[in-house]
């Protein structure tokens, strides 16, 4: 079975299993109009120009997982020391993972600093009627804080964008942001400095 047909079972899967377009579009990281088009490929429809980003052959390994991370801490590192990320007195003191897949990333980095861990669930992983955004109780608060923000894949930015102005509430100050795959090529998010490994660009 080819990337796309998987990408297109795994959508009709969701679906059978009473998922919303949205939420679909959310747990495969993809726009509302390529989801529109893997669940109907309707006839003459030109398949939208998005892109799916699969690591799981890495995420699904703990040792692989680790030095991914560890890359991640090392040019996080580089950037400091080159100025690009405003140093503070002690730049970070917390590392906050956003749930899900940014959790594993910003737990081996913490551990690897010395540093605490706070978790945020963003409000579309919350099921209450009126979902907002949290931080896990299991782990770190944030107040007077600085956090280094830790995700996997920024495709629109919207849900740093909510992290930020939940951290910022409650009295911590998000000095930068480290995600694995952006798929926007953002520079900064509300004025938050924002690195990623790999950047990915259309050319067409
Ligand atoms: O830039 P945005 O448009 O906000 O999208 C990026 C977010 O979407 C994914 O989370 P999601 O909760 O869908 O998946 P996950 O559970 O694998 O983290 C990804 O891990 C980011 O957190």
């Amino acid at each position: 079975m080819s990337a796309l047909e998987e990408l297109i079972t795994k959508a009709k899967a969701l679906q059978a299993d009473g998922h919303t377009p949205g939420q679909i579009s959310d747990e495969l990281g993809l726009s509302m109009e390529t989801v529109t088009w893997l669940l109907t490929q309707q006839k003459g429809m030109e398949a939208p120009k998005d892109v799916h980003i699969d690591w799981t052959e890495v995420g699904s390994h703990g040792m692989l997982l680790s030095d991914m991370a560890m890359i991640m801490l090392k040019r996080f590192l580089y950037l400091t020391e080159e100025g690009a990320i405003r140093p503070t007195d002690d730049t970070v003191d917390t590392v906050v993972g956003i749930a899900s897949s940014g959790v594993p990333l910003a737990t081996l980095i913490a551990a690897e600093e010395g540093l605490k861990l706070a978790v945020y669930l963003p409000a579309k992983h919350s099921v209450s009627e009126t979902p907002t955004g949290s931080l896990s109780g299991t782990f770190s608060t944030v107040a007077g804080q600085r956090c280094l923000i830790i995700d996997d894949v920024v495709t629109t930015g919207t849900t740093l964008a909510e992290a930020i102005r939940f951290l910022r509430r409650h009295g911590a100050t998000p000095v930068a942001i480290w995600s694995l795959f952006d798929k926007q090529g953002i520079r900064e998010v509300d004025g938050v400095p924002i690195r990623s490994l790999f950047t990915i660009s259309r050319l067409g």
